[in-house]
């Protein structure tokens, strides 16, 4: 199985090519959308981060206050770590259920988008790590633009992240998005070929038929054992 990290910064440029994946059909964890659910009314992660941060943070229907939540995270180092404390593990076993998911469906290739992937050390499980990279003034108006948000707000959240040229140094494959969503979809065209390459046998064997092939040859070995102990003995 390959599981292909997606990352990059905050507007990037990520969910848009998360899309080109499913338009190819590839099958997309989104990390956002498990936190999302983490963060559920009455779910554990929502009760750590009630009892970490307080009523305060809910909505009058108990819902956590999105923009609240992130008005205060954004702004405070401290508040970021200790939300990001509370509710890593949550994400991360989220993450890899739904990849588990998908490895008992059958599939080979698994996209997984993950905006802290290496701010949260998860990029060891990935390979290759496909880095949506734009420069720092085209993020920002992005960022404001799509968000309608002031560019302290938006500079705040950018600085919450690691800088997208230091991830740019960690990734395997870089797209430059900093130019038309034509030239994307260009770029993206070239990433599928190193993407789809056959898979390596280490690939295949943490694929759902690699584990099949290798718990079958072990049960063939212990009967062929069997069998011969037998017509040792009856000798
Ligand atoms: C603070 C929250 C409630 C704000 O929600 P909101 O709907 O406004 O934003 P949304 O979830 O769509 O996130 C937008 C982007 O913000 C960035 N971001 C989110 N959380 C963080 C964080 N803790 N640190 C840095 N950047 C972050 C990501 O690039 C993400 O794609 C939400 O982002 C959240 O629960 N964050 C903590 C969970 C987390 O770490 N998510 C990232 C998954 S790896
Ligand atoms: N090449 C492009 N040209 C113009 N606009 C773009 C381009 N790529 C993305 N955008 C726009 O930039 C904004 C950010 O893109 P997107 O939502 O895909 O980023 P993201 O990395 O998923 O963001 P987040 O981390 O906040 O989830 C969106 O409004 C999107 O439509």
């Amino acid at each position: 199985m390959r599981i292909v990290g997606l990352t990059g910064g905050i507007a990037s440029g990520k969910s848009t090519v998360s899309n080109l994946f499913k338009a190819h059909d590839f099958p997309v964890v989104e990390a956002d959308l498990v936190a999302r659910d983490v963060l559920k009314k009455g779910k554990t992660g929502w009760k750590k981060v009630v009892s970490a941060f307080g009523d305060d943070i809910l909505q009058p229907d108990g819902e956590v206050d999105r923009p609240k939540l992130g008005q205060i995270i954004f702004s405070n180092p401290e508040k970021r770590k200790l939300l990001n404390r509370v509710l890593a593990p949550y994400i991360w076993f989220g993450i890899f259920w739904e990849v588990l998911k998908l490895w008992m469906e059958g599939f080979k290739i698994i996209v997984v988008d993950v905006p802290l992937l290496f701010e949260a050390k998860m990029e060891k499980w990935t390979k290759p790590i496909v880095l949506v990279w734009v420069d720092s003034e085209t993020q920002l108006q992005r960022l404001m633009l799509r968000d309608s948000t002031s560019e302290d707000d938006a500079q705040n959240r950018i600085n919450a992240q690691m800088s997208l040229d230091l991830k740019k140094t960690k990734a395997d494959l870089v797209i430059d998005n900093t130019g038309s969503l034509k030239d994307l979809r260009e770029q993206f065209r070239s990433i599928l070929v190193i993407i789809t390459k056959p898979l390596t046998w280490t690939e295949f064997g943490f694929s759902r038929r690699g584990v099949a092939l290798f718990l079958l040859s072990i049960v063939v070995g212990v009967l062929m054992y069997f069998q011969r102990s037998l017509y040792t003995s009856s000798l």
